[in-house]
């Protein structure tokens, strides 16, 4: 039996503990911590996990979740630190915190691995970037890896691309979430009624990523077969070209990759 600490139970760590609940791990292996303790009772409440301080998670923890905001993590890792079992394995989900950080601030030797996971965990389908840190050991990243395959799909990544990787997919869902928002407000432009546009564009939406999901076709290709000569959508594309709409995804993700390495730089050694 490995338990599972997740500390800070908010949009992410619930989605950990939800897609691993879906995924068979049960309710007595998974802990969480929380600083609002009504929160504390709703997640106890509806999952069946319970919810600790961060001693007594640590206590029992195997695995101890990082799962707070990259900003609340300093008066997290001033808890942690006294009380961690010496072994235990340490998982930091938060965006641009380095293994560096946990392995300065924790006992000598702790093993740490950072995770860039994803939202689309809640229906096991998140995508996840794992690297090791200094001292994490093959057992540790497998143990991760195994645990993470429970809610999508895994990738190893060297750590100097977890930025990047942070703003590709860990950001990635919301960029999807905003076009389909886009997407529903010009069917309103058109006169189309609220409810039917949005049946229309997600299920449009998990057509085509189901399509991409094949494997088999590059989205180009796709992308080529629905646009027919003096058709409609070579029309709309010449629109999206004419506002920059590719410049601007590459800028954005640029952006995004930029907050991470600031994020980090927050907490470098003095
Ligand atoms: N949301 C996402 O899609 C993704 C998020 N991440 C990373 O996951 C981490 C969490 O993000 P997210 O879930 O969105 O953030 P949330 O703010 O939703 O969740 C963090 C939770 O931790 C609580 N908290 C803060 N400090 C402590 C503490 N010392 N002990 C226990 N609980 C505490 C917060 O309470 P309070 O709100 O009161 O401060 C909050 O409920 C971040 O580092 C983020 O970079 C990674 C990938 C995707
Ligand atoms: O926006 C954020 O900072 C977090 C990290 C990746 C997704 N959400």
């Amino acid at each position: 039996m490995t338990t599972i600490a997740v500390l800070g139970a908010g949009k992410i760590g619930e989605a950990l503990l939800s897609g691993l609940l879906q995924g068979g791990r049960p309710a007595e292996e998974l802990l969480f911590t929380e600083k609002h303790p009504e929160r504390a009772a709703e997640l106890t409440e509806q999952y069946g996990v319970e919810g600790l301080d961060v001693a007594s998670a640590a206590q029992r923890a195997d695995v101890v979740v990082v799962a707070v905001k990259p900003q609340d993590i300093e008066p997290l890792l001033d808890q942690l630190a006294p009380v961690i079992r010496p072994g235990t394995l340490v998982v930091s989900l938060c965006a641009g915190l380095p293994t560096s950080l946990y392995e300065r601030r924790l006992p000598e030797g702790t093993p740490v691995v950072r995770v860039m996971p994803n939202t689309p965990m809640v229906v096991s389908e998140a995508m996840s970037a794992i690297s090791a840190g200094k001292y994490a050991q093959a057992e540790h990243l497998n143990l991760v890896d195994d645990l993470l395959q429970t809610v999508g799909k895994v990738a190893r990544v060297p750590e100097n691309q977890q930025d990047a990787v942070t703003a590709l997919s860990g950001s990635g869902p919301a960029y999807f979430f905003y076009l389909v928002e886009a997407m529903i407000d010009a069917g309103i432009l058109l006169g189309i009624p609220r409810d039917l546009a949005t049946r229309l564009i997600i299920q449009s939406a998990v057509g085509a990523a189901q399509m991409l999901n094949r494997n088999d076709q590059h989205p180009v290709i796709l992308r080529e077969a629905v646009t027919s000569p003096a058709g409609t959508t070579i029309m709309a594309i010449r629109e999206l070209e004419k506002h920059g709409v590719r410049a601007a995804m590459l800028a954005a993700i640029e952006a995004a990759r930029d907050r991470s390495v600031e994020l980090g730089r927050d907490h470098e050694a003095d």
